[in-house]
């Protein structure tokens, strides 16, 4: 801990607090989120320390950089210490976007998409499943591109952990395989996937609802309101795409890589 200086603390995040600080070695400026893991049983604390040697493995673009942990027995906190995003969380963004009225342009959308499903690519054939994407789940860097944060940590958490720390918003972007209670799969992240998509047109996830029961009867209808008009067909054939209810007809990511919208940008990228 005595190698960094906290600047302050810049958000609470589903897992405990996220604080800014500087590495004193070279005044780089990078995050620590702080867990106690003294309220978890082993299962979890093996799970967790499983994860963070997956996280630290991972150097993608799109995904939140993690570099280092602190373990402080004394008040049994575990630090992990991550890249700074400087535009902060997209759920943030999105929000204050719907305030002043503003909408995202489609050529936006699709270089938001096609990063995350790039981070998603890196991961899944890591054989790690997000089982958590979201605009809160995803950060912007200074160069608004975005990066999968805090994947996985909350996969493994057993259920009363992971209730006493998932903050109590409402499951939005839950697939119907999910709701059956059926294995969750890496086409539940594609449905994820759709759901962000079509929240970055409308800044409002395809199917709002006021609590869990409406919420679920809607994913299970699997109706949801075109985009305005502002936004293509193409985009509307995709987010029906990836919002399949059988999972076996969504999109794998290798699918969406080859999309034309994304493999246009991808090789704009080169
Ligand atoms: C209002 N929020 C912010 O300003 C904000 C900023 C500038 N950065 C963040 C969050 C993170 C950040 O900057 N790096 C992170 C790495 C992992 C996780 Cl889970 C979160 C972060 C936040 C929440």
């Amino acid at each position: 801990m005595e190698n960094y200086e906290v600047i302050g603390e810049i958000g609470a995040g589903q897992f405990g607090k996220v604080v800014k600080i500087k590495r004193k070695s070279d005044n780089k400026i990078l995050v620590w989120k702080q867990l106690e893991y003294g309220k978890m049983d082993e299962k979890e604390k093996s799970q967790l320390v499983a994860e963070v040697n997956i996280l630290r493995e991972i150097r993608h673009p799109n995904v939140v950089r993690y570099y280092d942990r602190i373990i402080d027995k004394q008040n049994q906190h575990i630090y992990i210490i991550m890249e700074y995003c400087e535009g902060g969380d997209l759920a943030a963004f999105l929000k204050n976007l719907k305030k002043e009225k503003e909408t995202i342009p489609e050529e936006a959308i699709w270089r938001i998409f096609m990063q995350i499903v790039l981070a998603l690519h890196e991961i899944h054939h890591k054989k790690i499943m997000h089982r958590d994407l979201k605009p809160a789940n995803i950060f912007l860097d200074s160069k608004n591109n975005a990066k999968l944060g805090d994947f996985g940590l909350s996969k493994k958490l057993s259920d009363e952990t992971k209730f006493a720390y998932t903050n109590v918003g409402t499951p939005y972007y839950m697939s119907p395989e999910q709701i059956e209670e059926n294995k969750y799969n890496e086409k539940s992240d594609i449905w994820a996937c759709g759901c962000l998509l079509y929240e970055l047109g409308a800044l409002s996830p395809p199917f709002p609802a006021t609590n869990h029961l409406a919420l679920a009867m809607k994913i299970k209808n699997g109706k949801f309101e075109r985009l305005s008009k502002q936004y293509s067909d193409e985009l509307m054939r995709v987010i029906s795409w990836c919002l399949q209810k059988n999972s076996e007809n969504r999109p794998s990511v290798d699918d969406l890589l080859n999309l034309p919208q994304i493999s246009m940008r991808l090789r704009e990228k080169r």
